[in-house]
């Protein structure tokens, strides 16, 4: 069984992946990582984010068995992963990798913008994690206060709000729910109630 989740940014998506390949028993990738990885290896080796062929360059030869993800982890990657991943050319680079890890024998379970749209538009469950951006940036916000490195909620909503923008607006791949998507709205759910929402609706259409 494949499950797709998408949503924008700091939606839950992530979270509610991991909890149900847990649950599942299924492998999970969360796709982002590898945006954030060609952002990061471009920032690292000075190249420029809106550089699409050096980019793709790096995304054709990203070695996935060694991400390290506290260093793509923060803001700026977020950002710059978003930036690099408007190139129709590094989409193309990562799409086989992902493809790959959706169709493995037994399933897995994959999040990030475009998997029930793109990556997997077969998969037998598909689902679109959304919540208001206010609530959103709080959660993040409040994520950010842990790790003791929040800056002002003010830039982390507009942190949020221009990403999901880039990543709605852009020609390649846009962040939209599939048209066969549960949306699932978490505006109002704590982490554990949107989880038993999620796992309901994978148990009714798994088959
Ligand atoms: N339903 C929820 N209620 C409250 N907090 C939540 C809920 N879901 C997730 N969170 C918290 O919100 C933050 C963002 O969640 P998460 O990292 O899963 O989002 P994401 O969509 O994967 O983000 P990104 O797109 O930036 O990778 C985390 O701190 C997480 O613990
Ligand atoms: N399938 C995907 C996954 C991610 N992106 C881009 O990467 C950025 C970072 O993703 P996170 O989930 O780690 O926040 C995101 O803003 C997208 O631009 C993508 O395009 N497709």
């Amino acid at each position: 069984m494949i499950i797709a989740i998408d949503g924008p940014a700091a939606s839950g998506k992530g979270t509610l992946a991991k909890r149900l390949a847990a649950h599942l028993g299924l492998p999970h990738l969360d796709t982002g990582l590898l945006y954030r990885a060609v952002g990061r290896a471009a920032i690292d080796g000075g190249i420029d984010l809106e550089d699409a062929d050096a980019t793709a360059e790096i995304a054709d030869g990203l070695d996935v068995a060694s991400l390290d993800e506290s260093r793509l982890r923060g803001r700026e990657m977020g950002e710059a992963a978003s930036v690099v991943a408007s190139h129709p050319k590094v989409r193309k680079a990562l799409l086989d990798l992902q493809r790959r890890f959706a169709h493995q024998r037994g399933g897995a379970v994959l999040d990030g913008r475009d998997i029930g749209t793109v990556i997997a538009p077969g998969a037998e469950v598909k689902i679109f994690v959304t919540a208001d951006a206010e609530i959103r940036a709080r959660r993040r916000h409040l994520e950010l206060e842990k790790r003791g490195d929040a800056p002002p909620f003010a830039s982390v909503l507009a942190d949020i709000r221009k990403r999901d923008a880039r990543d709605a607006g852009r020609a390649d791949a846009p962040l939209k729910p599939a048209p066969d998507a549960h949306v699932l709205d978490t505006t109002a759910l704590d982490v554990e109630s949107a989880f038993a929402a999620a796992l309901a609706f994978v148990e009714r259409h798994r088959h």
